[in-house]
């Protein structure tokens, strides 16, 4: 046993995986051996799904037949729908609302009395939780706005569905396609914390919503998923105060904050998903003939590379492309989660395949010794 100390446990290799490899010197992605770049051109969210869940890439024919599987599992229970309506009525927070929304699926799926390890119906249930997630944030967010839930077509594909079941109308062409770039883009990395956390809650044996639900609450948090959102809120924030952007990043360095969208743990480099969403909303900025966004985000990222040596991560540039397109900044989270969610559950069928419970270690640095005092003497 070795007594190395791994903090974070950086570099620490836990499992053989075949989803997707990242080489952090080069900028690199795959998902199953295909580069990130030709999946966000070539690859619906449907197509990376199925090469996720399945290890290949679909014919027409199995493409077609997923995607009508996927489309006809969007409608919500009522329980998980009403379940959304009260939280948003009580103003929760939208991912704290996904995390419950990943629970409460579990009530009313036809397989929750499966084996937790049922390879099949753990495939069924991968399908269910991620065509039905986007419903539910979908409806969190119109009964939040004070709108009524709009209740999914099955005509539409799976981007073109949510942005038309969170705006009441279809999208365009060029909006549904970023969109879906999007969702193919943040659909798997690895061992990232969230993906790292439902395959520990996979590894006791527990169910998938229940590692979902575990992969949720990770995500939210700000050093993962939830930094994307607060790169919104920083540009924003320099907006408003008609501030040089990088005076302010100055001054954030200068307190000791972090830069929300800077920094990585596996790349040494710029993300390769940063360098597709910049170029998205770049051209977003373009076809708008209003810049602001994508330029001031250019300066922060020149300025970061200079001072700090740090690139850019995925969370960076999403937060000015789902910005030009009309989504609202606490939605850019739950919108990882329930892209995500394709790779959680791959993940999470891959550790029950060859599973061993996950338990590492901590070093003890507490006392060893201490003699018992009775209470009333404390
Ligand atoms: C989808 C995703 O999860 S991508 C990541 C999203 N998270 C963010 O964008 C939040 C900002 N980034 C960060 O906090 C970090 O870069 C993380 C959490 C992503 C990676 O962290 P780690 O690999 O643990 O690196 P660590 O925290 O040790 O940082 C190394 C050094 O870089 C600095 N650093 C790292 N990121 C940043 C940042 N964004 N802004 C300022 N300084 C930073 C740290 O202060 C530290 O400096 P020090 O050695 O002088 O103390
Ligand atoms: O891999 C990571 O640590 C974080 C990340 O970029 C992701 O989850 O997409």
């Amino acid at each position: 046993m070795s007594d190395e100390l791994k903090r974070g446990l950086e570099g620490v290799l836990v499992a053989e995986s075949d989803l997707s490899f990242i080489d952090g010197d080069e900028g690199k992605l795959v998902y199953r051996g295909y580069a990130i770049e030709d999946l966000a051109e070539h690859a619906s969210y449907e197509e990376t799904l199925y090469l996720l869940w399945n290890g290949e890439l679909p014919t027409e024919a199995e493409l077609a037949e997923f995607e009508d599987a996927m489309a006809a599992e969007r409608a919500l229970d009522d329980g998980t729908l009403e379940t959304m309506r009260r939280l948003a009525e009580a103003d929760e927070e939208p991912m704290a609302a996904m995390r419950t929304a990943a629970s409460a699926l579990s009530a009313s799926d036809p397989d929750t009395d499966a084996d937790p390890t049922d390879a099949e119906a753990n495939v069924r249930k991968a399908r269910r939780i991620t065509a039905k997630l986007p419903t539910a944030l979908a409806a969190f967010a119109r009964v939040r706005d004070g709108e009524e839930p709009v209740a999914p077509r099955e005509d539409l594909d799976h981007a073109a569905n949510f942005l038309y079941m969170l705006n009441g109308e279809v999208p365009d062409e060029v909006t549904a396609d970023v969109f879906d770039q999007a969702l193919v883009l943040h659909a798997d990395h690895g061992l990232n914390a969230s993906t790292f956390s439902a395959t520990v809650t996979a590894s006791t044996l527990a169910d998938i919503h229940s590692a979902v639900t575990s992969a949720v609450g990770t995500l939210s948090g700000s050093l993962h998923g939830g930094a994307n959102a607060n790169v919104m809120r920083m540009l924003q924030e320099v907006d408003e105060a008609d501030q040089d952007p990088v005076d302010w990043v100055k001054e954030a360095l200068a307190e000791g904050r972090r830069v929300a969208g800077f920094g990585h743990r596996v790349y040494n480099v710029k993300d390769p998903r940063a360098k597709i969403l910049g170029d998205r909303s770049e051209a977003l900025g373009e076809a708008a003939g209003d810049l602001k966004w994508y330029e001031m985000s250019v300066a922060i990222e020149e300025f970061m590379a200079e001072e700090k040596g740090l690139a850019p991560n995925v969370d960076f540039y999403s937060a000015s492309t789902y910005y030009q397109m009309g989504i609202p900044i606490d939605a850019y989270t739950p919108i990882f989660a329930i892209s995500r969610v394709g790779g959680w559950t791959a993940h999470v069928m891959e550790q029950y395949e060859d599973n061993r419970l996950i338990r590492p270690r901590a070093r003890y640095v507490g006392e060893t010794d201490a003699e018992w005092v009775p209470i009333e003497e404390r």
